[in-house]
């Protein structure tokens, strides 16, 4: 029996991950935040001293980063690395190893090992595309630009620190136009992705959305 897969991808910040895990809760599925490995690997780079120039020592540490997912945590050389991946830094860095080939090369089967029974839900800019073409439902999760940078900035907020919501808009602008201009797995919605724009929706109606979307396609195979 093939296992399921939900592929969400999209820009930043459009909630991909918000609702990918809750899906994933209702579904009882298993969850893989995709970003978390690239933003993990430009880390464990600075960590290392591995420059983010350096796509073959890049990949090499990629192949091999000892990391652990536990629930929503997740542990890098056995330490809580859960708010380090978060800083804005960390996601541009994210961006730009991700453009190498052998990075993406490196992280490809490890990708795909998460994908056990029940089923799985994933996010990230390729998950349709590239690491589950097959998937069962695939779609393109977005926001306009200007409601990500507000998600964004209250995200911020709510955790005490400090931010511009303006240069949360430039930034996150800057990261999509680098993660669509790459030519290898560049972020775009694919033909047979389903998009979902929550500008106007909550988090609630979206997640119901991709439940329906899913129930009915489990409903039109039987
Ligand atoms: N439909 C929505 N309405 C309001 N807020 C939302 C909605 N979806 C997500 N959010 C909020 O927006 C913020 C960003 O969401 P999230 O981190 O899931 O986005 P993401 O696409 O996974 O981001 P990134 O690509 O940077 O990892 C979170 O604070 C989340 O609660
Ligand atoms: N499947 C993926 C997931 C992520 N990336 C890159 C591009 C993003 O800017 C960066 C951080 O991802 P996020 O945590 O914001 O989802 O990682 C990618 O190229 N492919």
């Amino acid at each position: 029996m093939t296992i399921p897969v939900i592929a969400i991808d999209g820009p930043s910040a459009s909630g991909k991950g918000t609702v990918a895990a809750r899906v994933a809760a209702t579904l009882g599925f298993h969850y893989l935040d995709s970003g978390a490995l690239y933003r993990l690997t430009a880390l464990a780079a600075l960590e290392e001293e591995i420059s983010w120039d350096d796509e073959a020592g890049l990949a090499e540490l990629a192949a091999e980063l000892p990391v652990r997912f536990d629930g929503d945590r997740v542990f890098l050389f056995g330490e809580d690395a859960g708010d380090d991946i978060r800083a804005e830094a960390i996601g541009m860095g994210a961006s730009k190893i991700a453009a190498y080939p052998a990075v993406r090369a490196a992280l490809l089967e490890r990708q795909r090992a998460f994908r056990e029974t029940p089923g799985l839900v994933t996010d990230g800019r390729d998950m349709g595309s590239v690491v589950f073409p097959d998937a069962t439902l695939k779609i393109f999760l977005t926001a306009s630009a200007g409601e990500r940078a507000q998600r964004r900035y209250k995200q911020l907020i709510d955790k005490g620190e400090s931010a511009n919501l303006q240069q949360i808009q430039e930034d996150i602008e800057a990261r999509d136009a680098r993660d669509a201009a790459r030519p290898v797995a560049p972020l775009k919605q694919e033909p047979d992705a389903q998009r979902l724009d929550t500008t106007v929706l909550s988090i609630d109606q979206a997640v119901e959305t991709v439940l329906s979307w899913y129930q009915s396609l489990c409903i039109s195979d039987r």
